[in-house]
């Protein structure tokens, strides 16, 4: 049997959740107030915890693979196997200061007082700078802790940059960068292939996402011009239509981030009735 632990609540547990029903693997039957859940595989169950205590869940055994991020990853510093970025949740640690403060380097916080809810991050990024400061541990509301004389900087979580800026402060460096992982245990994966399996179907969601898959119809005699216009990976594929001899079939795979400039390039080489689709899952 095969745990996944999984955040229970929070902005992680959504996506984490969509993501696995992508993957073939969906959340049977979980609610919020769940412990436990099963899924399509009678192998693999889920095991809803918070976000901050999978890392060492997964160490310990508690779970076999885990989805969290990596700042909880390295705060904790968990001895697991960092399996796969899964490029959601991300945001960055950052060094922030009050707006109208002086201070604008790590350097100048020399024997200063920094408060965080990742101690071990920021007692690291400062010692490899040499710099002697004081860490003060808080489990939240971070912001606040200059404008009440508690610290005088603080390392927080930011993403779009929103809650430095309504409560006064200024980013002055970047700490760590961060963003969801998926995470297995040394020894279970060492020992069993279904983690293996379960890493393949996730990194087949994340591969299709950035894919499209294109079908055309191109004049017999245009099919060159449109073959130099699809860098193939291992296509175009090209078939024939049966009601017309001069008209074949051509499909191709393609990247999303390309495929306005693509079609229209094709367009100008000939093709027509274009169809782009979204791919589910793309196992190489
Ligand atoms: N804007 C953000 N604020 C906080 N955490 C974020 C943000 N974007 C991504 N994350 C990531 O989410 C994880 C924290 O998730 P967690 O469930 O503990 O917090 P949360 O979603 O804010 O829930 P809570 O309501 O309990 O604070 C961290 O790995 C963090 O990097
Ligand atoms: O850059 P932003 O997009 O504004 O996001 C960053 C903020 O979001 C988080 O707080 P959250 O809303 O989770 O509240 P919390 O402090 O109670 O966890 C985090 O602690 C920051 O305060
Ligand atoms: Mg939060």
């Amino acid at each position: 049997m095969i745990r996944i632990a999984i955040p229970n609540k929070g902005r992680l547990h959504d996506p984490t959740v969509n993501l696995l029903k992508e993957a073939g693997l969906p959340v049977l039957e979980g609610g919020t107030r769940k412990l436990f859940a099963k899924t399509t595989d009678p192998e693999i169950t889920y095991l809803f915890a918070r976000a901050a205590d999978i890392p060492e869940y997964v160490q310990d055994g508690a779970a076999d693979v885990g989805i969290t991020g990596l700042d909880l990853i390295n705060e904790t510093e968990s001895d697991v196997e960092v399996l796969l970025d899964l490029k959601f949740g991300g945001a960055s640690l950052v060094l922030a200061v009050p707006e109208d403060s002086k201070i604008s380097s790590s350097a100048e916080l020399q024997g200063m007082r920094v408060a965080t809810e990742f101690p071990n991050i920021t007692a690291k990024y400062f010692k490899n700078l040499g710099v002697d400061i004081e860490v003060i541990k808080v489990s939240g509301a971070c912001e606040m802790t200059p404008h009440v004389g508690i610290a005088d900087a603080i390392v927080d979580i930011s993403s779009s940059g929103t809650t430095l800026v309504t409560n006064h402060l200024k980013m002055i460096e970047k700490v760590f960068t961060s963003s969801v992982y998926l995470i297995a245990n040394k020894k279970t994966k060492a020992d069993n292939e279904k983690i293996e399996q379960i890493q393949t179907a996730v990194e087949s969601v994340l591969r299709a996402k950035g894919k499209r898959y294109l079908m055309m119809n191109v004049p017999e005699t245009e099919l060159e011009t449109v073959k130099k216009v699809l860098p193939g990976m291992a296509g175009p594929t090209v078939m024939k239509v049966e009601s017309d001899d001069s008209i074949l079939a051509v499909h191709a795979v393609v990247d999303a981030s390309s495929i306005f400039a693509t079609v229209g390039e094709l367009k100008k080489a000939g093709a027509k009735d274009i169809l782009v689709v979204p791919i589910e899952r793309m196992m190489p």
